[in-house]
């Protein structure tokens, strides 16, 4: 049974060493964090350093929380951006005006605790170039995303959308492989499961994240559209 590439994302990197970890174990996308409630916020002069140093062919991706015209402005005028992640609030409406604005793909977060949230997923599949399918925060969280937790995998096991989509959410070394075996993601993203502490990744925790991944074999995934976002 051969086995499937599955693309990964590593989000929330901060150090220069930790780009270069997460581009040799494999990751199709980078995610840098414009939030600063975040552990793993950069400011833009950092952004810019890090960005440049990716290589070509792996997307940089900002993830900004609903961001207003000036901050994406300011962050697209100095780092080389390939994809918006919108991980806030933002409505169909925004999400259309900010792809219309910057030209750029936008990825949409929505967060999932239970079937009911599902319905989200599909207002955004029109508007967004890609769906990013997260866990709802704990209560009293004070960050949108990047905070461990994983929904019940079960809920979209076998769902497809007619735009791409990521799995996030808690996903770690160890569960990743069971969580693409369960919902057929063919597109992941991981940021506090490869960390040492919030904000510093471990390059043998990306390197481990990178091999289970590798060991997902074709035949175990349910069958469905592969699920893929080709950066233009
Ligand atoms: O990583 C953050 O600090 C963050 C802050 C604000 C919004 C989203 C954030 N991260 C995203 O959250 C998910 C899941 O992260 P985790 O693996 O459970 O830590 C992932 O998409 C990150 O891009």
């Amino acid at each position: 049974m051969t086995s499937l590439a599955i693309r990964f994302k590593i989000c929330g990197l901060t150090r220069a060493e930790d780009v270069a970890a997460a581009v040799s174990a494999g990751a199709a996308y980078l995610g840098f964090v414009f939030f600063p409630r975040s552990p793993r916020h950069l400011d833009i002069d950092r952004a810019a350093e890090l960005a440049l140093g990716v290589p070509p062919g792996v997307a940089k991706v900002a993830l900004t929380v609903d961001a207003d015209d000036a901050m994406l402005e300011a962050i697209l005028a100095r780092v080389p951006v390939d994809m918006l992640q919108l991980h806030g609030r933002e409505s169909p409406a925004r999400v259309a005006e900010i792809k219309a604005r910057f030209g750029l793909p936008v990825m949409k977060a929505v967060g999932v605790a239970d079937e009911d949230d599902l319905a989200h997923l599909d207002r955004y599949a029109g508007v967004a170039d890609q769906l990013l399918v997260d866990a709802k925060p704990p209560p009293g969280a004070d960050r949108p995303g990047g905070n461990a937790v994983a929904f019940d995998w079960r809920l979209v096991a076998g769902r497809r959308w007619a735009v791409p989509w990521m799995l996030a959410g808690g996903l770690t070394p160890d569960n990743v492989a069971e969580a693409v075996r369960l919902t057929g993601a063919r597109q992941v993203d991981v940021s506090s499961g490869v960390e040492s502490a919030p904000g510093i990744k471990d390059a043998a925790r990306i390197a481990e994240f990178a091999r289970a991944l590798g060991q997902v074999r074709r035949g175990a995934l349910p069958p469905g559209p592969p699920g893929v976002f080709s950066p233009r």
